[in-house]
């Protein structure tokens, strides 16, 4: 007898702990002592060669993680895997796993595990049900159908973190499906489009001119740590080039609001232990920044999606969201690192001008974010060395902090090769990343809206890096005529005109 369940809860609600305080007690507290002979009970720590995997497979591991492709791998191919005492079998962040293309493979797995029989097997106790469990903050349709037809009598169980208690288990309402057994007892599942945060997450987005998102982030992080020093901050970037090339200016921008101080002269613009985080560096490198971030009192981490889900790192104040998750789901995930357990927590969503429609993108999932008050923050700086002229100013690219900042970016970019080399990296990773969104969102975060001149200026480079690969020149040639059928000044003013 096989239970399933779909676990659906916000992030940080306590699902990981939920299955996995179970299974390490189960294990811990069996009558019999398990042998290694028994093989397979929950899931094997894995992520080694897979002839390595094949060897400690053999000699029998009690916990497994994998991912689907490597589970069914060993499952069809190494025979001295036994796992007829399997007892749980997890799919953590499942919407996920089925985004990613893996739908065929857990259904394989869960095929393999409910019909083989192993010639050698010796079950230790037929009296224990297996549980198959898929959980996710943000289960779709995709788990819902997955669900539907793979797991027998699926159980949905919700948490509702007003009272953290798992609300009422809803039966899936097959009445939909090509059976016309009206199941009068089940209750239908309600739309799963909507998702859940943390009811105490302050989420906040702002209006960044393309030209002037990084001195209008550097501006921000520096307003976060001054007012309150001892915090923990995760920064969101879309791809690995652009957490490098920001991971390196944050840790040695020197700056002066006397824009003819010497360099001697000049401080740290930011004060904050400063790390990184990306699937591009050595697994020693990314446990060593994981386990700082987890200790650290005050640390801003510059990461990409690698950090997005599951991670639970204590005491994160803020998230901000430098380049748009793209899908809801991802959003939703990005912001679960802060306000986890019933703490306080704030999430800040930078938003192109041409990009502002991606709220109501979110607003349809139910996520609605209120603005930052951009404003107030950077007239909050001293502007000493303009202080007679500072005049107010309407576009935010125009405002004497950002302008006097973005100069001094610039000219300590340029006078550092190494930098200038990690931004221009960075600038075509992330253009690449760009074209990369997709379905509707293509039309929300549009190549051809972009001013690349736009683009260079917010990696600190005075003029546009040549763009890489024949696909860019002629996305340039394409924008270039679109500006050109529809006013390429028109375009320019959607950009600038930011109150
Ligand atoms: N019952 C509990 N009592 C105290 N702390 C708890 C409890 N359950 C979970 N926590 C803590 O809350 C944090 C979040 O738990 P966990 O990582 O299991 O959440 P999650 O729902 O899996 O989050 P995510 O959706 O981001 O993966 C962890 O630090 C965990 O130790």
């Amino acid at each position: 007898m096989r239970k399933f369940r779909l676990v659906n809860a916000a992030t940080g609600t306590g699902k990981t702990i939920a299955y996995l305080a179970p299974i390490i007690h189960h294990l811990q507290s069996s009558e019999k002592r398990i042998q290694r002979s028994d093989g397979t009970f929950g899931y094997i720590m894995g992520g080694e060669s897979r002839s390595k995997e094949k060897a400690r497979l053999r000699k029998g591991i009690s916990i497994l993680i994998a991912t689907p492709g490597r589970l069914l791998d060993h499952l069809k191919n190494t025979t001295s895997f036994l796992y007829t005492n399997l007892r749980w079998i997890i799919f953590d962040e499942a919407d996920r796993i089925l985004e990613l293309g893996f739908g065929k493979e857990i259904q394989d797995i869960l095929n393999l595990l409910g019909s083989m029989k192993q010639e050698n097997e010796v079950p230790i106790s037929s009296k224990f049900q297996r549980q198959n469990l898929l959980l996710s903050a943000t289960l779709n349709e995709k788990v819902n159908h997955l669900a539907k037809i793979s797991l027998e009598d699926p159980v949905m169980i919700g948490i509702d973190d007003k009272i953290m208690e798992p609300t009422s288990k809803i039966r899936f309402d097959h009445s939909d499906s090509d059976e016309d057994n009206e199941d009068k007892n089940s209750s239908k599942i309600q739309a799963v489009g909507a998702y859940k945060v943390p009811e105490q997450l302050i989420q906040r987005y702002l209006k960044a001119p393309c030209g002037s998102r990084l001195a209008i982030l550097l501006s921000i992080l520096k307003h976060l740590f001054e007012r309150e020093p001892s915090q923990k901050v995760v920064l969101f970037f879309s791809t690995c080039d652009a957490v490098d090339f920001h991971y390196s200016l944050l840790t040695e921008f020197l700056f002066s609001s006397y824009p003819q101080t010497e360099e001697g002269n000049r401080t740290m613009f930011l004060g904050c232990k400063t790390l990184r985080l990306h699937g591009n560096m050595e697994q020693e490198d990314r446990t060593r920044s994981f386990q700082a971030f987890k200790t650290e009192k005050s640390a801003l981490l510059l990461s990409t999606d690698v950090s997005a889900r599951g991670l639970d790192f204590p005491n994160v104040r803020c998230i901000i969201q430098y380049d748009s998750p793209g899908e809801a789901t991802e959003y939703v995930h990005r912001v679960g690192r802060t306000a986890r357990m019933g703490e306080r927590g704030e999430s800040l969503l930078f938003l192109q001008p041409s990009e502002i429609d991606y709220l109501q993108d979110l607003e349809k999932h139910g996520v609605s974010l209120v603005e930052y008050p951009l404003v107030k923050v950077l007239d909050s700086f001293p502007l000493s060395a303009h202080k007679n002229n500072i005049k107010k100013s309407v576009f935010i690219d125009l405002h004497p902090w950002i302008m006097c900042l973005q100069k001094a970016l610039e000219s300590f970019i340029s006078s550092k090769p190494k930098m200038e080399e990690l931004a221009k990296k960075a600038f075509c990773s992330w253009v690449r990343a760009y074209t990369a969104h997709r379905g509707d969102l293509k039309i929300i975060f549009m190549v051809k809206k972009l001013h690349l001149g736009h683009v260079a200026k917010s990696f600190a480079l005075k003029q546009q890096p040549s763009l890489v690969g024949k696909s860019f020149q002629n996305q340039t040639k394409k924008r270039k005529r679109f500006e050109k059928k529809n006013g390429s000044a028109k375009s320019r003013k959607v950009v600038r005109s930011v109150k």
